[in-house]
């Protein structure tokens, strides 16, 4: 069976309930860096593109939304940096172990704007909200997949209950696009 992320390869468990938040961690074994998040995240979903951080050896990242007044950075603030600062969500990430504590969009006019992008595998804590879908799948192939596995990733995904999609999901896009007619007018505001 093709691995595609350690958190999706063997089913996740349900979101909980109530569930208002954890701490996310990053991978170094002395002074991590951790950030709080405050409440249940949105949106969650595999992300193939290159430049969503991945563990060692999956195929896809796993990435959710939340409010960004939801995320705090609690220690290790000094070891983040922004690895493309010319990229729409600024990914700050660990310069020790490289791993991506949060992505934030400072374009106030962007679709987006208002939400973080984390991984909510960095945490301890069970009762996040479940993938969804898988985005940009094709962009695998930028990784160095070889084009001829995209079928088989294709149908696992469709197995795993994660509808895959080369850009984001319809129900996203379709908010994206409603944004930019209303900002442009070609739809009431
Ligand atoms: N094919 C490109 C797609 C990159 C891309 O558009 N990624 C999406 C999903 S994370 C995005 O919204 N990127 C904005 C950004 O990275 O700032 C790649 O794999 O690098
Ligand atoms: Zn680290
Ligand atoms: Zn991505």
């Amino acid at each position: 069976m093709i691995k595609l992320h350690p958190s999706i390869d063997n089913g996740w468990p349900p979101a909980k309930a109530g569930f208002s938040g954890g701490t996310l961690k990053c991978k170094c074994a002395s002074n991590p860096v951790t950030v709080s998040i405050g409440s249940q995240t949105a949106h969650n979903h595999a992300c193939g593109c290159t430049k969503c951080w991945k563990p060692k050896g999956a195929i896809f990242a796993q990435i959710a939304v939340v409010s960004r007044d939801k995320v705090k950075v609690t220690s290790g603030e000094e070891k983040l940096y922004v690895v493309d600062s010319g990229a729409t969500i600024q990914r700050h990430a660990c310069k020790d172990c490289g791993t991506h504590m949060y992505g934030r969009i400072e374009n106030t006019k962007h679709p987006f704007y208002g939400l973080d992008f984390v991984h909510t595998e960095l945490s301890d804590e069970t009762g996040w909200s479940p993938p969804e879908f898988a985005a940009f799948v094709s962009s695998v192939i930028e990784s160095g997949v070889s084009p001829d596995l995209m079928p088989e990733i294709r149908a696992r995904l469709n197995e795993l209950g994660l509808p895959p999609y080369d850009a984001l999901s319809p129900a996203l896009m379709d908010a994206i696009a409603t944004h930019i007619a209303k900002q442009s007018g070609a739809l009431a505001a």
